[in-house]
């Protein structure tokens, strides 16, 4: 028995008063939102305004006097501007799948749970339904924190004129996952090469002299897990809801802060938002001290460079391609004429994009 069963129910009473307005005005909001839908239609406009959602954000956080955080707020908000642009037009994104990755919540972070997220088979199939126009963006994995690059994803670049055109940061957590929940039903482990790698000083001490299996995602291993009594999977927690299956240990990678940076591609530049990342793809001639000069026009101008990647590639134009991302956008002066003048050393040079910063 409660102590103040009167004073919950009347809390609860007051919060269903609550509720009631707010369905009334999330309503009233989707409605101008339909509004809004019918005026871009007739004038050609893109429905999806990510300048737009950031001003909204922006608004919100600055109003917030709490006690919710900010990041609940912006979670609630997402979701409302996804179901407001779902009303207007449904908005297509492709993302390399299978269901219950990794990309896969990525991609519902980015676009909130009302959008269409179309899982793809490899990565150059994410390509593929963008530049067809049958998404009008794209989600794929391009660096994880402990395992460095995913390399298929920037190779992509060198054939592809698609744009970065948004960055999305994931916590990536890994769990033991099976079917009975249990360690010593544990005689096989299946999962994605870089996630065994990330968990592998957990599973040698562990798990030794059992069999590691690698399949080509972790929702893969979850799947396969789902039907054999005797395995266990390592994947998020999506996964196991998604499988039905229980957490044998959470947590088991062996680095804390393992982040795995998604990009979203699109046929479009993004606007300026005022903190922005810009990407190029670059090769240059094979020659004593080149490496200096493609970089002296960036800190000649204080330009931030953040990341530089080198690639081989197996064509006779060039042998190296370097991936090359800076603070700020190709529209501010100095980034874009450290970019003109590294071009003149260049056999070959793209702009990947600019897009917003992750926070
Ligand atoms: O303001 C707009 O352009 C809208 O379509 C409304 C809205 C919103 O819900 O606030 C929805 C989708 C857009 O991406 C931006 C904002």
């Amino acid at each position: 028995m409660s102590q103040h069963p009167q004073s919950l129910a009347e809390f609860r009473a007051e919060i269903d008063t609550i509720d009631a307005k707010l369905v009334e005005l999330l309503n009233q909001r989707a409605r101008l939102a339909g509004e809004v839908g019918r005026i871009k239609t007739s004038l050609a406009r893109d429905f999806h305004v990510p300048s737009r959602e950031r001003e909204v954000h922006e608004r919100v956080a600055r109003l917030n006097q709490g006690p919710l955080p900010a990041e609940a707020l912006r979670g609630i908000f997402r979701e409302i501007m996804s179901a407001c642009l779902a009303l207007e037009s449904p908005m297509q994104v492709a993302f390399l799948g299978p269901l219950a990755t990794f990309t896969h919540v990525a991609a519902q972070q980015q676009f909130g749970q009302s959008a269409q997220l179309a899982p793809q088979k490899s990565i150059p199939a994410v390509f593929e339904e963008v530049e067809k126009g049958r998404a009008l963006y794209g989600v794929v994995p391009v660096e994880n924190s402990t395992e460095g690059m995913v390399s298929h994803t920037l190779d992509m670049f060198v054939e592809s004129d698609l744009k970065i055109t948004a960055e999305v940061l994931l916590e990536v957590s890994h769990d033991l996952l099976s079917r009975t929940g249990r360690m010593e039903d544990v005689r096989k482990v299946y999962s994605h090469p870089q996630a065994l790698a990330q968990c592998r000083h957990w599973l040698e001490e562990n798990l030794p002299n059992i069999p590691l299996v690698d399949v080509a995602s972790t929702a893969l291993a979850a799947q396969i897990v789902a039907e054999d009594l005797s395995a266990a999977a390592i994947a998020g927690c999506a996964a196991a809801e998604h499988y039905g299956l229980k957490v044998v240990r959470s947590r088991i990678e062996d680095q804390v802060n393992n982040f795995t940076r998604f990009i979203v591609v699109s046929r479009k530049m993004a606007d300026p938002s005022g903190n922005d990342k810009t990407s190029i793809l670059f090769s240059v001639k094979d020659e004593p001290g080149i490496l200096y000069r493609m970089l002296e026009p960036f800190a000649r101008r204080g330009v931030n460079l953040s990341k530089i990647e080198s690639r081989p590639v197996k064509t006779k134009a060039w042998e190296y391609i370097f991936f090359l991302d800076m603070a700020g956008h190709v529209s501010d002066p100095q980034v874009g004429e450290a970019i003109e003048e590294l071009r003149t050393y260049c056999q070959f040079l793209k702009i990947l994009g600019s897009y917003p910063r992750a926070k």
